[in-house]
């Protein structure tokens, strides 16, 4: 069997393994049993007939005296790209609109409060053929272009906050940034979070064109003062899109603060940690990942930062293999290829006490609904105290030293 036809690890546990053994595995793997949250007929008909995996999680927290609950719906989609790579792009990002649109119609019949969609979800991963032509005519502006006010009237329609990762075009110096746009649900642009983190690994080389030194030549940036930081220095770095300026803003949204930590950004323990530190209390991770590369490390790393900083974290994959008509290679020695491997989707939620919900599919579309009490992040700072316990000065002050040029590592030799 292939990766891409293999469904999904639970759907391969319930199958095989009998009842009592399951249960204990489920227990090991994926922490106390999230429930089962009722959906309504008209959404499970809905997602049939637009043939689209839907399903529905609770987790649950224990009932405060001088809190009441703050119980909220958050909605996770994932899909594969509606036309080829080389149909035009209008169509493509229309029918990516067309697609995302009734998945979102069914998140609304759900209750969905915050719905956030795959990276760059309007167009094919095309960054690893490391042409320019024509993927960056995807890109748009996050205030003003096409697909922000598509989303401002699924936000405004349903009373709904909509993060839209997107290829952003900020159009005063054409400087192109892999950007999620937070919309109210209000169906006002509350504000946007960039990718801070790109990766240069395999195909996922998003800057070719740089530099392997691009980490000292911004550290010694930022020592020279802000006025080198400017988009005019680091564009000579970058081939597609500069690394985030946006630092680890949180959004305070009706139901709750919320930030974004775009793919790449989860392997790195600090990002996370720091949207937490800003008082983030559900962090997105909308992703674009492939099977060969990061599955094992899925399941971990999103849950682990649940479980580190006291927060819920919402991990979202697109899924299917995107062909492309020029063959390209990964400078690896293999052969020239079409593709990037398979998508995994395996999209799902993670809570502060250390359970998650199953993964959506590996090979469909699909709407995961999960209905979290927000009070479960103090119940279990509470109870865990991670961040009463972390010595964040001492990490701050070793930090500071280890970033330097001189730095000597504090290693004791007999
Ligand atoms: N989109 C993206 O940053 N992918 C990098 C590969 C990974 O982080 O798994």
């Amino acid at each position: 069997m292939s990766a891409c036809e293999f469904e999904s690890l639970e759907d391969c546990l319930e199958t095989h393994l009998p009842q009592a053994e399951l249960t204990e595995v489920k227990r090991i793997l994926f922490g106390k049993e999230t429930k089962k949250l009722e959906l309504p007929a008209c959404a499970v008909e809905a997602a049939s007939e637009h043939d689209f995996e839907l399903k529905g999680y609770r987790f649950e927290a224990a009932q405060e005296q001088l809190r009441p609950p703050r119980r909220i719906r958050v909605g996770l989609i994932q899909h594969r790209i509606v036309l080829p790579t080389d149909a035009p792009i209008l169509d493509q990002i229309n029918a990516m609109h067309s697609r995302v649109g009734e998945m979102v119609e069914v998140a609304a019949m759900c209750g969905v409060n915050i719905v956030c969609f795959q990276e760059t979800w309007t167009m094919p991963f095309a960054f690893c053929t490391r042409e320019k032509e024509p993927w960056t005519q995807f890109a748009e502006s996050a205030e003003e272009g096409n697909t922000t006010r598509f989303c401002q009237e699924l936000a405004k329609k349903y009373n709904m906050v909509v993060v839209s990762p997107i290829l952003e075009r900020e159009e005063l110096h054409d400087t192109l940034w892999n950007t999620a746009v937070v919309i109210s649900n209000s169906g006002n642009v509350l504000g946007k979070s960039r990718k801070n983190h790109i990766p240069r690994i395999g195909d996922f080389n998003e800057v070719s064109g740089q530099s392997p030194s691009n980490y000292m030549i911004y550290s010694s940036c930022v020592e020279l003062g802000k006025l080198l930081c400017s988009p005019y220095f680091l564009h000579t770095q970058s081939t597609y899109y500069m690394e985030g300026d946006t630092g680890h803003t949180v959004f305070q949204t009706q139901f709750g603060k919320i930030a974004v930590n775009i793919c790449y950004g989860r392997h790195h323990p600090l990002n996370w940690f720091m949207y937490s530190m800003n008082g983030a209390e559900i962090i997105f991770n909308p992703s674009a990942t492939v099977g060969a590369l990061s599955e094992p490390m899925w399941p971990i790393e999103a849950r682990n930062a649940a479980i580190a900083n006291h927060c819920f974290t919402c991990a979202i994959n697109r899924v299917g293999t995107e062909k492309f008509k020029n063959e390209f290679t990964s400078g690896d020695g293999k052969k020239a290829h079409h593709d990037f491997g398979h998508f995994y989707g395996s999209s799902y939620v993670a809570a502060p006490d250390g359970s998650r919900t199953p993964g959506l599919s590996r090979t469909r579309d699909g709407l995961l609904v999960v209905e979290m009490d927000l009070n479960l992040n103090r119940q279990i700072s509470d109870k865990w105290s991670f961040k009463m316990t972390g010595r964040y000065a001492e990490y701050a002050e070793e930090l500071s030293k280890a970033v330097k040029q001189d730095f000597k590592p504090n290693i004791v030799k007999e």
